[in-house]
C-alpha cells in the first residue's frame, strides 16, 4: 500500500490533507507528521488521520509532503534524512526554498518537487506551480502533479520563475482579501449596511472572476465595458491611477519575490 505523508500541518498541510481526503484517497494511505501536540490531536480527531513522528512517517510513505515554514525546513530535513531512500519522492510546498536546497540535504537519488501553492486549494480552487529537482524523473513529477491535481489546477514551471509565482499566486489570495476588505469597508463609508455591503463585494468579485474564466477576453477589454465615458466608473478609476495602484501592486510583488529568495538562507 502507497503511502503519502505530510509534514506540518498548518494552514497549508491542512488543507492538502483535507483535498486529499476530499479526492477520495484512504485515510490509512494518510499519515502526519506535526510538531504542537494539541494541533496533532485535532487532525486524527478531524479527519481520521495517523499522527506520527517525522522519522516514521518518512521511512513509511513513498511521498513526503513538505509543509513546514521555510525556516523549520533545515531541522526537518536533518532530522528525516536518515530514513529516505533513492526513489522516494519529496514535494516541498514551502516559499523560497530550492529542490538544490532539500537535494543537499537529502540521501542522493532522493526525487524532489517544488511546488508553490495557494490557500484556494482549500475549496478545490488552487493554483500549484510544480518544478522538478536534479533527479527526478517524469514519473515523479507526474505524482507530484496529481498529488497537486487534487486541490485545484497545476501548470509545470522553470524553478527559477517559482519566486515570481509566489509573489502572484501563492500570496496573490492575500490581496484579492485586501482588495475585497477595502471596498467593504468603504461602502459602510458611503453608507451601506456592512452585511449589504459584504454580500456586494463578494459576489461583484466571485461573478468578476467567471467572467475572467469564462469570457476568456483579457482583463482590460472587460475593464472597458465597465468603463462608461464621462462615468461612475471612470470617475473611480481616475483616483486609483491618482493614488498609484498599478505601482503599488508592482512594487508589493517585486517585495514578495525577494522576500522569497531571502527565505532560503534562513532569515
Ligand atoms: N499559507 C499559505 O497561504 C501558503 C503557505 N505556503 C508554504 O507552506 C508552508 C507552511 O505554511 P503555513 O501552513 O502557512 O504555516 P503554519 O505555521 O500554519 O504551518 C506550519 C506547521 O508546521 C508545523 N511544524 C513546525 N516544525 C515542525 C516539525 N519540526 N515537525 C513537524 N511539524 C512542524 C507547525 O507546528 C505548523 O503546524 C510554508 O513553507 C509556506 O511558505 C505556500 C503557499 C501558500
Ligand atoms: O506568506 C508566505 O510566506 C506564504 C507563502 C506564499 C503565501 N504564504
Amino acid at each position: 500500500m502507497k503511502q503519502t505523508a505530510v509534514i506540518g500541518a498548518g494552514v497549508m498541510g491542512e488543507t492538502l490533507l483535507s483535498g486529499l481526503v476530499r479526492a477520495g484517497r484512504r485515510v490509512d494511505q494518510l499519515l502526519v507528521g506535526e510538531k504542537r501536540e494539541a494541533r496533532a490531536a485535532e487532525l486524527e480527531e478531524r479527519y481520521g488521520v495517523a499522527v506520527v513522528s517525522n522519522v516514521e512517517a518518512a521511512a513509511k510513505a513513498e511521498t513526503v509532503a513538505l509543509v513546514v515554514k521555510p525556516q523549520d525546513m533545515a531541522d526537518v530535513l536533518d532530522e528525516i534524512a536518515g530514513s529516505l531512500r533513492p526513489g522516494q519522492l519529496l514535494v516541498s510546498l514551502a516559499a523560497g526554498i530550492t529542490t538544490a536546497f532539500i537535494e543537499a540535504r537529502v540521501p542522493a537519488g532522493v526525487a524532489v518537487v517544488r511546488v508553490m501553492p495557494n490557500t484556494p486549494a482549500l475549496v478545490d480552487e488552487g493554483m500549484s506551480a510544480i518544478s522538478a529537482g536534479s533527479h527526478c524523473d517524469e514519473e515523479h513529477l507526474a505524482e507530484a502533479e496529481a498529488l497537486m491535481a487534487s486541490v485545484g489546477k497545476v501548470i509545470r514551471v522553470p524553478e527559477k520563475q517559482q519566486d515570481a509565482v509566489t509573489a502572484i499566486s501563492g500570496s496573490g489570495p492575500a490581496y484579492i482579501f485586501f482588495v475585497v476588505e477595502s471596498m467593504i469597508e468603504a461602502g459602510v463609508h458611503l453608507g451601506l449596511p456592512r452585511a449589504t455591503a459584504h454580500e456586494l463585494v463578494v459576489q461583484t468579485l466571485v461573478g468578476s472572476a467567471h467572467m475572467l474564466r469564462e469570457t476568456n477576453e483579457h482583463p482590460t477589454v472587460l475593464r472597458e465595458q465597465v468603463t462608461s465615458p464621462g462615468g461612475t466608473t471612470a470617475a473611480a478609476l481616475r483616483e486609483l491611477e491618482i493614488h498609484k495602484v498599478r505601482a503599488a501592486f508592482l512594487a508589493a510583488l517585486e517585495a514578495a519575490r525577494d522576500r522569497s529568495r531571502e527565505l532560503a538562507s534562513g532569515s
